[in-house]
């Protein structure tokens, strides 16, 4: 559906995003995580048509941004990192204007911006001026006005940004909603966002796309914890091979403790079954035998890391 190819922008001499290529398919909610400066905005604005690339392209559905901007900005919504800056204008006018901006008139026009303000509980402020809203009801605003027109494609960045924990909640709850009839990408620096809400999660670092999984895929254990009295059992186990599932076998820094990597297609149960099975027969104690919970947070922490190694490396061979 969404198809980004080598996408790169600076501003000045500084390389914001730097050769970012994804596909996003139909009805996905992914999620756009990085640290403060990472380039989830600038991505945003270019997957919005609001900012030109310098180099790399756009498609939805195979019709690239740079051709025909106005068709494909009439498809999706987008909700700025800074809220609707029309102050003075009510929710009504504002609204008004903004499905008038994706092409709506007439009883669809009326009918479209009735659903927003029900999708986003905001009938009651209707003849509010924008500048007199909180925070969190100008969020709502934002999005009322991203979903006008049933957009295939949703961008939405920091869409809970500033909202307390229950407008938070609500904010979710409309986003997965929403998330039945169109496809998301939503930015944000918060780790449990994107556990809460999205199937799949990019992470940005310095202005490249990091990392790109599958969140089920993430969650799914592919590797086991043993703690045991044997402290041999890294020999014990290297009678296990492949057809066990078992990978590999790394010694943790504490005596007795190890890591066991699994085959990718490794049963988990069986895998830990024969494990458990080998050790006891060599009268080995069994203190531990646990999946090893992988998340986004291990993740997360992986990408800097690496990257802190990366420029250690650098530095030793420039020196
Ligand atoms: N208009 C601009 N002129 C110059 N530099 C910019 C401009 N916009 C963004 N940058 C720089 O580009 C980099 C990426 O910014 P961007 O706003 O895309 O990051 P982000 O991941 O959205 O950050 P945050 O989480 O803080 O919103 C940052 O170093 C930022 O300072």
């Amino acid at each position: 559906m969404l198809e980004v190819t080598h996408l790169s922008r600076c501003y000045g001499d500084f390389k914001a995003v730097d050769g970012v290529s994804f596909n996003i398919g139909k009805g996905e909610i992914v999620g756009l995580l990085g640290h403060n400066g990472a380039g989830k905005t600038t991505i945003m604005k270019m997957l919005s048509g609001y900012l030109e690339p310098d180099t790399g392209s756009v498609k939805i559905d195979g019709i690239s941004m740079a051709d025909k901007p106005k068709t494909l900005q009439r498809q999706l919504g987008y909700l700025p990192e800074n809220l609707p800056v029309y102050g003075e204008m009510t929710v009504a006018d504002y609204l008004d204007y903004a499905a008038s901006l994706k092409g709506l008139d007439g009883q669809e026009k009326i009918d479209e911006i009735r659903r927003a303000l029900t999708a986003t509980e905001l009938a009651d402020k209707l003849h509010a001026r924008i500048h007199t809203l909180s925070r969190g009801y100008k969020q709502r605003v934002g999005v009322a006005q991203a979903i006008l027109g049933r957009p295939r494609l949703l961008i939405l960045d920091e869409p809970t940004n500033g909202l307390d924990p229950t407008q938070t909640r609500q904010m979710r709850a409309l986003i997965k909603d929403i998330a039945r009839e169109a496809t998301v990408i939503l930015s944000t620096h918060i780790m449990q966002e994107v556990e809460a809400l999205c199937d799949r999660v990019l992470i940005i670092h310095r202005g490249r796309l990091a990392v790109d999984e599958n969140l089920d895929q993430l969650r799914r254990a592919n590797s086991i914890l043993l703690e045991t009295s044997a402290t041999d059992a890294r020999e014990v186990l290297g009678r296990l091979g492949k057809e066990d599932g078992i990978e590999r076998i790394e010694p943790q820094k504490s005596a007795g403790q190890f890591r066991i990597l699994l085959n990718e297609d490794a049963n988990l149960r069986s895998a830990s079954a024969v494990i458990a099975r080998t050790l006891i027969a060599a009268g080995g104690e069994l203190y531990r035998l646990q999946p090893e919970q992988r998340d986004l947070e291990s993740l997360f922490r992986q990408v800097n890391e690496n990257s802190k190694d990366e420029k250690t490396e650098a530095l030793d061979n420039a020196a």
